[in-house]
């Protein structure tokens, strides 16, 4: 784990701490730091700094304790069992054993990777195989220098914001501002329903982030677990995030589709942000993906299918994604996925200007300042498809200044072995020609879904839920959390109640 911070040209900067994200021990001479860069507003500049950049690269992201210390290399052979949901703010303690065998020494890299598919699988549990490294052959993929950006394309970077009491569910981008200065208050009405703080029940930490924390609830009323994002309202104004903290919770009211994250409610007290979703307890793609090393074809192609059916909805609400990557991919207890954190998502009205996204999936003309549209989220996805098949992203380098110069030479390392339909597509997703970059051509997300990857899949299927998923998460009831990793309960930030002209700027979260 390392520190990194990040300062952009109108001065935000960003502290975040980081678990290395690449796979262990590859590249050798290259796992080192990664970043995630987070938006500002009208910001071209960079600058990154790794303070803590280690040379081992974790299999499984460990932040017990919070004491800022390596992740771990250990695997855990025993699983944590269920949480004792009875008991607040508790952290559960590692029991029972229940390992998923995994000798992969005699099988092909397909047949490892599907070994911890088709099962109940803990994210945090299973012993992983080594990642294999074929040799490799250089391939090029054929870029284009893209055109230069219109000044007129500028994009307004305001989305819409909602009063309190609407029930999440209008698309409408206009602003309504509570002009009054008024309190959404802790106690709100959506769908009938009258929502109180009081009525959540905060249980364990499940995810910690640059403002905050995520933790399991459970909502008394209705006796559902549920995830509660937690947002100091202090380090958002500090951070410079209120426009993009706002914007997370506006897309995330509109949207509504099987593969994302469903926002229940919101509410602000003098203190904190907080999201009410539901809890997916599967844990992160990233988890499972560090554990097997790399991913099937056959596993790869599931997954980057329910992202597609996702990217495609957004896109069609002109919303940008603009943050994918296997740990914003959460599996829930049925083995599909929910897209989660939002926080850099933007409503479009074309090209938008502002430099956020993490190193390794950034697309070339984020780098270059030429403003982007929704070809940044098919960049990424060929990030991720190479990712997942792989083990470790197409770009990579210690710094992330190398990242972008790979980035920007469009070279790519190819594996021996990897499936050249896959690779075809990869190619045609990772064009540094925005224009010339598959889903982001006139037929849009349709050249994608036509590609011939997913030539057997039904699309409604997919949407659907009805492919059968690679992986069932080893979950034992929905308020769960052994596949996440464990946080400490100790580092709660006191609360600070912000004075009432500071409170004035979230009124219309
Ligand atoms: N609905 C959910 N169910 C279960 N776990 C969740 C849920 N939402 C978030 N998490 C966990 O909490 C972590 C942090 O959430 P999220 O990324 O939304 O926070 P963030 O503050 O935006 O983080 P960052 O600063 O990294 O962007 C996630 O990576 C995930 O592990």
């Amino acid at each position: 784990m390392y520190i990194s911070e990040t300062a952009c040209a109108d001065g935000l900067v960003k502290k975040t701490q980081h678990i290395n994200r690449m796979s262990k021990n590859f590249p050798p001479s290259k796992n080192g730091s990664s970043s995630k860069l987070i938006a500002g507003t009208e910001t071209h500049m960079i600058k990154l700094t790794a303070l803590h950049n280690k040379k081992q690269i974790p299999t499984t992201r460990t932040s017990t304790n919070n004491t800022n210390t390596e992740a771990t290399f250990t695997f855990k052979l025993g699983r944590t069992t269920g949480s004792d949901v009875s008991g607040d703010l508790s952290v559960n303690s590692s029991e029972s054993s229940d390992p998923v065998e995994s000798d992969y020494s005699e099988k092909s890299e397909d047949e490892k990777a599907q070994q911890v598919e088709n099962t109940h699988v803990s994210a945090n549990s299973h012993s992983i195989s080594s990642v294999t490294t074929t040799s490799m052959n250089n391939e090029t993929v054929d870029g284009e220098k893209d055109e230069s950006h219109d000044a007129d394309d500028i994009t307004n970077t305001e989305d819409s914001d909602r009063s309190e009491q609407d029930d999440g569910n209008d698309t409408d981008d206009e602003e309504t501002d509570n002009e009054s200065g008024e309190s959404s208050s802790n106690l709100t009405e959506k769908g009938g329903r009258k929502y109180h703080l009081d009525h959540f029940q905060i249980i364990k930490t499940v995810g910690t982030g640059t403002f905050g924390r995520v933790c399991l609830c459970r909502d008394k009323v209705s006796n559902k677990y549920c995830a509660m994002k937690i947002l100091a309202m202090t380090e958002v104004i500090r951070l410079k995030q209120i426009e993009h903290v706002k914007n997370e919770r506006n897309i995330l009211r509109e949207i509504r589709h099987p593969f994302t994250i469903s926002l229940e409610w919101s509410t602000k007290d003098e203190s904190n942000l907080y999201m009410i979703f539901d809890y997916v307890c599967g844990g992160e793609l990233f988890t499972y993906l560090r554990n097997a090393g790399k991913f099937s074809s056959q596993t790869s192609n599931f997954y980057a299918a329910e992202i597609v059916s996702a990217l495609d909805y957004l896109h069609s609400l002109q919303i940008i994604y603009r943050d994918l990557k296997p740990e914003n991919l959460l599996i829930n207890r049925d083995g599909h996925i929910k897209i989660t954190d939002f926080g850099f998502a933007k409503k479009l009205r074309d090209r938008t200007w502002t430099l956020c996204g993490t190193p390794e999936y950034i697309a070339p003309e984020i780098i270059q300042s030429k403003g982007h549209n929704k070809a940044v989220d098919w960049w990424a996805l060929g990030v991720l498809i190479y990712e997942m098949l792989v083990g470790y992203p197409p770009f990579y380098d210690e710094q992330p200044f190398g990242i972008y110069e790979k980035i920007l030479s469009g070279k790519i390392e190819w594996e021996r072995h990897m499936d050249p339909i896959a690779k075809d597509l990869i190619k045609k997703l990772l064009v540094n020609d925005r224009t010339k970059r598959l889903g982001n051509m006139k037929n849009g997300a349709d050249d994608v879904k036509r590609h011939r990857w997913f030539k057997n899949l039904n699309w409604n299927d997919v949407y659907n839920k009805k492919l059968m998923p690679p992986i069932l998460p080893d979950v034992h009831h929905d308020g769960d959390t052994t596949n996440f990793d464990d946080y400490s309960e100790m580092d709660w930030k006191p609360t600070i109640a912000i004075d009432q002209k500071d409170l004035k700027l979230f009124n219309d979260f």
